[in-house]
């Protein structure tokens, strides 16, 4: 039965376990933010698949449970909803798009962007989705002919922008080759963090003593939002040059505009804005961090490396990346090892879903304005759900795996790193082909001489809106000669 509906709850907040609470303050000060998925997560396996603490005036209940989750993301936008403390900061921050809106604002904002990303729009792009690839694959190439260190993660976000940026704003804008201060993405890393803080601040501290960071930030915000007045003026001229565009868009910020410009749609010069800034902050961090998680763990597993390679210079047959997205398809190993690396570091590891309403989840009376936080790791590292649930193992992905504990479909039904439901990730098209046009063009054209962090140890989590890892560092060579290899320009 669909928990959240169930008619007779059977129990109430007070009925469940929970951490203890200070007066005023609650359980704040037991939690880390920066790991604060982690403490989450411990405090599952200490009180179970639902449990309840106090975030000063706001109270949080925690559900892990594969089912429950589903259940809870699946009863959006009318029972559940984003929590309208990310909904306010986004307004103050200037980019109330998709991710942050609700209601009828999200309602009519959400068919557009899912135009945009659709496989059919993914399938046009391909041609620019290649030349930005190749563009990185020369980038790493020169890193592998000097034998530099690699910022791994810096220079995956470098890449996710720029794919994002060409294909919801049609606009080159090449950071691969930037100068790290003219990167759009040094205001995004500064941004992000402060949002993530501002979130789970038990008081507004930033308003009354701020810091330099805190200070920092509207200088930020501004250099990022006049990069989107550019994009939005380059738009509107195509459409004036071009009236077709305005019945046919060729992309998600030139269907906004002739939105926008018609009569009744609802959509606003600041909805047009806030869904620009919302793709770069949403397509960027995620997709990179996925893919640093999956070099690295790939790295630590030999026999999936080999043959994930293997797999990857097949399908390529001498050439830098894949050149369609039926070769794409034809990477099952790799996206195979994509999901596994997303089933042991989701980098949405927890999703917020405030209650807009009374309801009951998992038997419980939940009422209104209660957040429930959704973990998304629990079930999928637990022995009942899968075999050897630790270990990283992509064959268990592929229909018909031996080693697989349960069916593909049930393994997909536990493992949700786009989320569930009316608002499951509109991005996953593209974050699945960029995961696997990067991971192919290394694994075919490299030999991954070393990933590791400055300690030598395994690299921290960390969550600063998306959980990624801490200081990875990767060194490439070219691969052998009578492999395909990269030659730098
Ligand atoms: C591996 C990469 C990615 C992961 C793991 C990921 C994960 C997620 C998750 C967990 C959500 C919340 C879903 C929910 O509430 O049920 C989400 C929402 C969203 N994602 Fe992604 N995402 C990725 C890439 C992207 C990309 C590339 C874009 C666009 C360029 C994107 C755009 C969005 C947007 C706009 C939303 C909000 C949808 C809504 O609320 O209706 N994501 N994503």
């Amino acid at each position: 039965m669909d928990a959240t509906t169930q008619p007779v709850a059977n129990r109430t907040i007070a009925d469940l376990p929970g951490p203890p609470s200070l007066p005023i303050v609650g359980s704040a000060l037991q939690m880390d933010r920066n790991r604060m998925h982690a403490g989450l997560e411990q405090w599952a396996a200490r009180y179970g698949e639902a449990y309840t603490f106090k975030l000063v005036s706001l109270r949080v209940v925690v559900v892990s449970n594969p089912e429950v989750v589903a259940t809870v993301l699946r009863d959006r936008p009318d029972t559940f909803r984003r929590s309208s403390r990310l909904e306010q900061l986004s307004r103050e921050f200037g980019f109330l798009g998709l991710f942050s809106a609700s209601g009828e604002t999200w309602r009519r904002q959400r068919p557009m962007v899912l135009a945009g990303l659709d496989p059919t729009h993914i399938k046009a792009f391909f041609p620019t989705l290649i030349e930005v690839t190749e563009r990185f694959a020369r980038h790493w190439g020169r890193a592998a002919a000097a034998g530099t260190a690699i910022d791994l993660q810096a220079d995956l976000m470098r890449y996710t922008v720029d794919v994002t940026a060409a294909l919801a704003f049609g606009e080159d804008i090449n950071t691969i080759d930037a100068q790290q201060d003219q990167a759009i993405q040094q205001h995004l890393n500064h941004i992000l963090p402060a949002l993530f803080k501002r979130m789970f601040a038990p008081f507004p501290v930033w308003k009354y003593f701020p810091n330099k960071e805190d200070r920092a930030i509207p200088g930020h915000l501004q250099a990022l939002q006049s990069a989107v007045r550019g994009f939005i003026a380059r738009a509107a001229r195509q459409l004036d040059e071009q009236p077709a565009l305005r019945e046919r868009p060729v992309n998600l910020i030139q269907a906004m505009l002739a939105a926008r410009d018609r009569d009744n749609s609802g959509i606003s010069e600041g909805d047009v804005s806030g869904n620009v800034l919302t793709m770069l902050l949403a397509g960027e961090d995620t997709t990179a961090n996925t893919l640093a998680w999956l070099i690295w763990l790939l790295q630590r597993n030999p026999d999936a490396l080999r043959r994930a390679s293997e797999e990857a210079k097949a399908v390529l047959g001498g050439r830098t990346c894949a050149r369609s997205i039926d070769e794409l398809a034809r990477l099952d190993y790799i996206e195979a090892c994509a999901y596994e690396a997303m089933r042991l570091k989701p980098v949405a590891p927890l999703i917020g879903c405030e209650a807009r309403k009374d309801a009951v989840v998992a038997g419980i009376e939940v009422p209104a304005g209660t957040l429930v936080i959704c973990l998304m790791r629990p079930g999928a590292l637990d022995a009942k759900n899968f075999e050897a649930p630790l270990q990283f193992d992509p064959q268990r992905w592929l229909e018909g795996a031996g080693a697989a504990a349960h069916s593909l479909g049930s393994s997909k039904r536990v493992v949700m790193p786009f989320g569930a439901g009316p608002r499951i990730c509109p991005g996953r098209y593209l974050a699945l082909a960029e995961i696997k046009m990067v991971a192919a063009m290394l694994l075919a054209n490299f030999e991954i001489a070393e990933v590791s962090t400055p300690d030598g140890e395994e690299p921290q989590e960390r969550l600063a809106l998306t959980m990624y890892p801490v200081g990875l560092s990767m060194r490439l060579r070219a691969a052998s000669s009578d492999d395909p290899a990269v030659t730098p320009p």
